[in-house]
């Protein structure tokens, strides 16, 4: 388990940008360029809180250059691998390939991918284990739609999706997942999930968790939330107890406001 120093947090929070399929390789340098400005210039420590980006598979090649030459501490991922490691795989991307890069982490099963792509649970769950193959740390992203919502069932159906993705993994691999809980009717909408339905599900996910492995791996597995968020709202969330982070879109193609959101703590009230 990693450990923060942050007041509330037990685990260090990971705020993440989620460029979808926005920023050719060339504005996606300038982007990064400036958020390690501009976190620089605000004395950002990541130590205390890590910031993750993941820009386009085209995009990445850049951005390694780029955080190797400047020795920067912003890690990286890409937005999907495939299950498969090499072969007759044509438009796949290898975690192999993601890991020769330097990526961290890999998104996998974002509700785009799930949706257009028609990505099943049982497809997922072999990318989850791709990942491991590979040294990446999956984002594994889950959530309602608003019609499961408007029923009640938001609940049952993410534990469902997390049960299914999960399905025979290791607990020392469980240990070092991180989960994005994103409830679809908040994706780009501007419609964002309350700071209580984001702690119900993340509570509900970590006790899931508990019960699929033990309280040490639920308690090791970093929870994020996704879904309209900006710099205005992100320290609400974040100040709920089983939130350890957030994975952002839109927000995140603006460096000011995406470093805004990495410095929540500034905007936290202690009580
Ligand atoms: O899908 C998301 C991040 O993966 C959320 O997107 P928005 O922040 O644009 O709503």
């Amino acid at each position: 388990m990693t450990t923060s120093t942050n007041g509330k947090f037990d685990r260090t929070p990971l705020i993440a940008g989620n460029w979808k399929m926005n920023m050719d390789h060339v504005q996606g340098i300038t982007l990064l360029q400036k958020l390690a400005w501009t976190l620089s210039d605000a004395r950002h420590d990541y130590s205390r809180t890590e910031v993750a980006v993941f820009p386009p598979f085209t995009d990445l090649r850049g951005t390694q250059t780029l955080v190797r030459g400047d020795d920067l501490k912003i890690v990286y991922g890409g937005q999907d691998l495939s299950q498969f490691d090499s072969g007759a795989y044509t438009g796949d991307i290898s975690g192999q390939f993601l890991a020769k890069l330097g990526c961290s982490y890999v998104l996998v099963g974002h509700s785009e991918r799930r949706t257009i792509h028609g990505e099943s649970d049982e497809l997922l769950n072999a990318k989850v284990k791709a990942a491991y193959r590979h040294s990446l740390v999956p984002v594994l992203c889950v959530g309602e739609g608003l019609e499961v919502r408007q029923a009640g069932n938001h609940v049952a159906h993410t534990l469902e999706q997390v049960r299914a993705d999960l399905a025979g993994l290791a607990a020392d691999d469980a240990a070092r997942l991180v989960i994005a809980y994103e409830p679809v009717w908040a994706i780009g909408t501007g419609e964002v999930a309350g700071p209580l339905d984001a702690q119900e599900m993340c509570a509900a996910i970590r006790a899931e968790i508990a019960d699929l492995y033990d309280d040490a791996t639920a308690a090791g597995v970093r929870l994020l939330y996704g879904g309209s968020v900006k710099a205005a709202n992100a320290a609400s969330i974040l100040k709920e107890r089983d939130v350890d982070g957030l994975l952002v879109g839109g927000a995140s193609l603006d460096a000011a406001e995406f470093a805004n959101i990495v410095r929540f703590e500034h905007h936290l009230v202690t009580d």
